[in-house]
């Protein structure tokens, strides 16, 4: 695990976006793609700009094809939708063709989307073993990350890839990666400022015995790519060492 503390999100964007254009790039070169699972909620959106504007020389963007690593069951065109966010902030102001960017299809019931998600992202891999090139991750104050909530049925599950969750605090379904196929990946990297993550963070990293129930962000150990924690000094601050 790779902890990078920042004293300014600024600072931490920048070298999360320089992170990112180094794995696009190396697998690109291997393999003339990039595989880049993208999060939802707030953290993210002005890293996707910075791509968008800053960076969007820096790497071949045909050959981008975005994931999205969870989403909320809300139609596709609510403003809480995380495929709307990414649209806007960098889908869109990079042209990203259609055909590199898969949505998870909301307008369904939760389950039948992410069986339907499984089916598109199994296609496109042509069979091989899902693992993709960088899941990009944000955590909540609770310590939940993509829609793995503590408590949730979705923490158990170790057989399928996607899995239609129920959220009893939120009181609605999500569509969420499992931790199982978030550990595939040969990156992955959690963005999380500001003070109200300083507790889950201590909580996640530091915490003696595992809990993986209260603190579904204790799951992700990806098997060969690693984990890369990108946090400002808010989110880092109760961290004894
Ligand atoms: O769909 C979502 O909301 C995300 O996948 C979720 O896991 C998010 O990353 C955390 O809730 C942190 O959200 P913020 O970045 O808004 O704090």
């Amino acid at each position: 695990m790779n902890l990078l503390i920042y004293k300014t999100q600024p600072e931490l964007l920048e070298d999360l976006a320089e992170y990112i254009i180094k794995i696009a790039n190396k697998a690109i070169d291997e393999q003339d793609c990039f595989n880049f699972v993208l999060t939802g909620g707030n953290s993210p959106k002005a890293l996707y700009e910075m791509l968008a504007t800053t960076y969007k020389d820096k790497i071949d963007w045909t050959k981008v094809y975005f994931f999205f690593g969870d989403e909320r069951n809300v139609m596709p065109s609510h403003e809480s939708y995380n495929g709307l966010m990414a649209k806007k902030a960098i889908l869109d102001p990079l042209n990203i063709a259609e055909d590199h960017i898969f949505y998870i299809d909301t307008t369904l019931a939760p389950e039948k989307a992410a069986i339907e998600y499984t089916k598109a992202i199994t296609k496109h891999f042509g069979g091989a073993d899902l693992v993709f090139d960088l899941i990009l991750l944000g955590m909540g104050d609770d310590a939940h990350t993509a829609s793995l909530f503590p408590g949730t049925t979705i923490l158990n599950n170790k057989n399928v890839e996607l899995d239609s969750v129920f959220v009893e605090k939120l009181s609605t379904w999500r569509i969420s990666f499992t931790a199982p196929l978030i550990n595939k990946a040969k990156n992955v990297a959690f963005l999380v400022f500001g003070e109200s993550k300083a507790q889950a963070v201590k909580q996640v990293i530091e915490s003696p015995k595992k809990n993986t129930q209260l603190y579904p962000a204790q799951l992700i150990n990806p098997i060969d790519g690693g984990v890369t924690w990108f946090l400002d000094d808010a989110a880092a601050s109760l961290l004894d060492n």
